[in-house]
């Protein structure tokens, strides 16, 4: 599929690091580095516009290194980029950890993943379908 997109970044454009890569990652534009203090959280800019077409979202998702490494993650997790988005995408990395971390000009932050979606209609009606599960959730199955 192709994604209509601008770069205003002076980073490369995102892609797929592997040949079966769901998400693509993100890199930081950011003029100065950013520091993210412990339990600090920032949206950091992409330099990235772009047009989804309708039934599609981007999904901002935190990379598993960073929050290993770091304790970095993304605070919305998962960030939802709507179609008819023409804003900058940004990213709002929150630091877990009880140290320092340092964001600089093309880090890869985060990554994005393409999605399809629905839009439902409700059907507004009086009774549900009962099932064997019915209102039972929340570990009621056990726990191991
Ligand atoms: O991680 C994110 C999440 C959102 N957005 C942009 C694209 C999205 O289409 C828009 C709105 O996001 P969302 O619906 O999550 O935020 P909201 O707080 O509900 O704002 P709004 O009232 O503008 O929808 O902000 C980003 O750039 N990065
Ligand atoms: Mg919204």
């Amino acid at each position: 599929m192709q994604i209509k997109l601008i770069n205003q970044s002076n980073n490369p454009t995102p892609g797929y690091e592997t040949v079966a890569s769901a998400g693509m990652d993100l890199r930081a534009f950011v003029e100065e580095k950013v520091i993210l203090k412990p339990f600090e959280r920032k949206l950091i800019p992409t330099g990235l516009f772009m047009e989804l077409p309708v039934g599609f979202e981007a999904q901002v998702r935190p990379r598993s290194g960073l929050a290993l490494k770091h304790g970095i993650t993304v605070l919305n997790s998962p960030g939802t980029i709507d179609a008819d988005y023409r804003g900058e995408v940004k990213v709002l990395l929150i630091n877990l950890s009880d140290t320092n971390f340092e964001v600089n000009n093309g880090d890869r932050i985060a990554q994005m993943i393409i999605a399809k979606h629905e839009q439902a209609e409700w059907l507004e009606v009086e009774i549900l379908s009962s099932t064997e599960r019915g209102a039972g959730g929340y570990g009621h199955t056990g726990l191991q």
